[in-house]
């Protein structure tokens, strides 16, 4: 099993933003538009699992990075295997990713790269609950499914494939000669018929274009080339878009009931799901003609054939099926008036090479732990709005481990509250990011498990941690994100009663100075420490020779204090001292402390 060792965030001048992973092996700088951050630490090289033919130069990339294993179909059982083995996996649309995937893996993948746009085959929320992140590759194969749509529009209304099969099925063949003298098959007793094969035009018919994202705007635009009235169904797609392109976006009423073609280009979701059934069918133009390379789950396949039998559909071309492949007896797919094709649409060699690449890269810089601009299963924080946090994030998820560690035992934390100090509105700052760093921070002392910004929420809900986030708003300039940051544990007894403020919150505070995290608050006092290394923290009675003892006791050990403060309620009566250690004291060290007769309490916190 991988040990998750660090979430060092670099940054370098071009921006590029990491989190450590060592050892640290060469990396291309990159910009990225929308990021997320995934933690990654492993003392090896990762290995990466492709479980479904990847284009060369996206496994040359790979190899570059990572140990690549190519084994390809794997049984569920096999796949289940291997995979706790790998730290990323790599599929196409033909791989079930499971939640026996997710769990077999034992907490060691990192990333599932589906090297295509349709996540349908991976089990996202499993995903979600193991800290997997999710990439893929959206955007290398779209002209590819495009243009495999239009080629199936025209080859339907044509009837090419029929004609094709029957000009060819029916012959017997013998062998004859060239003028040459070379050998020659010449078909004998073939069809040729013309008048059963009569199609019909494109031009001046109306299409419906289910699904107006990236690849139904493309066939939009090709089939309006070919002279076709273009609309299109998409309950998210802004009408501007649409506009500009000629399109109307119209409903799901008028679309099935004005359309001459329809064509399906939206996900498969629940909301999706048999989208055209039986209801559908009733509503639209008899004699439509239907185009399906999106999932063939948005289509009820039996209702379509009942339409079809009913010539309420008079045709239908098909890349996609519910099943794949489809079983031979599938009477769909051997209806005389469908053509189908075994999920092509992706399968053009420019394609395959720039989604191996996409996917590739997604992968490698995920496993970097550096931010992925594909993730299905993280929010996207756009690179400024990274760059500008990144001071924050090791700070939040050092407040979150230090006041987790503050509770007493059996008290159970539940309530937290982060509270954001900022002269910004409360819309320019996005703090997701910071929410999953405490989060983190609260539950990886606690617990065995592993917390990402991926899993953040989710691992929050199930442990039921309620944590909401307020804003300290700050007159002056808006200019700096956040001035301080505060997390507060409510309805618990906490080891340090100094560290309870007057709300009778467990109370926590911190500030970036000089771009490292400090704690600035404990309770209501104000210390001053730098957060690195461990922190001890001492309630003593104000008098003189105490930073002397606890000093020398941490020097026998060869322990190195790094920054200490202390903060007094007034001149000979208490006060509380804060110390950075670098290592961590020994029991004995500890309980020397403790037995200083003018400390009153004391706690060590580890970060
Ligand atoms: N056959 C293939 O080989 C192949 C290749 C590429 C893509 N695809 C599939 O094509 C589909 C579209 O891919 P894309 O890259 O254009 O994705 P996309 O995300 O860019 O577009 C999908 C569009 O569907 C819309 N949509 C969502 N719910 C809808 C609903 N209920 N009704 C109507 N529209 C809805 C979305 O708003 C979005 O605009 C996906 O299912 C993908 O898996 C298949
Ligand atoms: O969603 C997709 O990208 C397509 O369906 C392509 O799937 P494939 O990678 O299995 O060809």
């Amino acid at each position: 099993m991988s040990a998750i060792s660090s979430w060092n965030l670099t940054i370098s001048p071009d921006t590029t933003l990491s989190f450590s992973w060592r050892p640290s092996l060469p990396s291309r700088p990159r910009k990225r538009k929308t990021l997320v951050v995934l933690a990654a630490g492993l003392g090896a090289k990762p290995t990466v699992l492709v479980a479904e033919k990847l284009g060369d130069p996206g496994i040359q990339l790979l190899k570059t990075f990572a140990n690549v294993d190519c084994s390809y179909n794997l049984s569920p059982e096999e796949l289940c295997t291997k995979i706790s083995l790998c730290d990323a996996l790599i599929v196409r649309s033909g791989t079930k990713v499971t939640r026996d995937v997710f769990e077999s893996s034992m907490g060691r993948l990192k990333v599932v790269g589906r090297a295509g746009v349709g996540i349908d085959n991976v089990d996202l929320s499993a995903a979600t609950e193991h800290g997997c992140l999710v990439v893929n590759a959206p955007t290398s194969n779209t002209i590819a499914a495009a243009e495999h749509g239009i080629a199936l529009l025209t080859a339907m209304a044509r009837n090419v494939a029929q004609a094709d099969a029957s000009v060819k099925a029916e012959s017997s063949c013998i062998q004859g000669w060239t003028e040459k003298g070379c050998p020659m098959t010449i078909p004998e007793n073939w069809k040729w018929e013309r008048s059963k094969y009569v199609g019909v035009s494109l031009v001046g018919k109306t299409l419906a274009v289910m699904g107006f994202g990236k690849v139904g705007s493309e066939v939009a635009r090709r089939a309006k080339g070919l002279g076709m009235d273009v609309i299109a169904h998409d309950p998210y797609a802004p009408a501007d878009r649409a506009r500009a392109i000629g399109v109307e976006l119209v409903t799901f009423e008028e679309a099935l009931r004005t359309a001459d073609f329809i064509s399906m280009h939206m996900p498969l979701t629940p909301a999706t799901s048999k989208m055209f059934n039986d209801e559908a069918f009733s509503r639209v133009k008899k004699g439509v003609r239907i185009v399906n390379v999106a999932r063939g789950g948005v289509i009820d396949e039996e209702a379509l054939l009942r339409a079809l039998d009913a010539g309420i559909v008079a045709q239908a071309a098909l890349d996609v099926f519910t099943e794949e492949p489809p079983l031979q007896e599938n009477k769909l797919v051997r209806h005389e008036n469908v053509i189908a094709t075994p999920h092509l649409g992706a399968s053009t060699t420019e394609a395959q090479e720039g989604v191996a690449l996409e996917i590739a890269e997604a992968v490698v810089g995920a496993l970097k732990g550096e931010l992925a601009a594909t993730a299905v299963n993280a929010p996207m924080v756009p690179a400024e709005v990274l760059l500008e946090l990144s001071p924050y994030v090791a700070l939040t998820e050092k407040l979150g481990r230090l006041a987790v560690q503050l509770v007493a035992g059996g008290s159970g934390v539940k309530f937290v509250k982060v509270a954001y100090a900022s002269a910004r509105g409360p819309d320019d700052l996005d703090t997701r990011l910071l929410r999953a760093m405490v989060t983190k921070g609260l539950i990886e002392p606690i617990s065995s498990v592993f917390v990402n910004l991926v899993n953040a929420d989710f691992i929050a809900k199930q442990r039921g941690l309620r944590i909401t986030e307020e804003r300290i708003v700050l007159d002056g300039s808006p200019e700096k994100a956040l001035e301080f940051i505060q997390v507060r544990i409510a309805n618990v007894e906490s080891k340090f009663a100094s560290a309870m403020c007057d709300s009778g919150e467990i109370t926590v505070e911190g500030r970036v100075k000089d771009g490292k995290p400090h704690l600035t608050k404990v309770g209501s006092m104000g210390v001053d420490v730098s957060l690195e290394g461990s922190i001890i923290l001492c309630r003593q009675v104000d008098q003189p020779g105490i930073i002397g003892k606890v000093g020398s006791i941490l020097g026998e050990e060869n322990v190195n204090v790094n920054f200490m403060s202390v903060s007094r309620i007034a001149a000979g009566k208490q006060a509380v001292m804060t110390i950075g250690v670098d290592e961590e004291p020994s029991r004995d060290a500890l309980k020397k402390i403790g037995e200083i007769s003018a400390v009153e309490e004391f706690v060590f916190l580890k970060l």
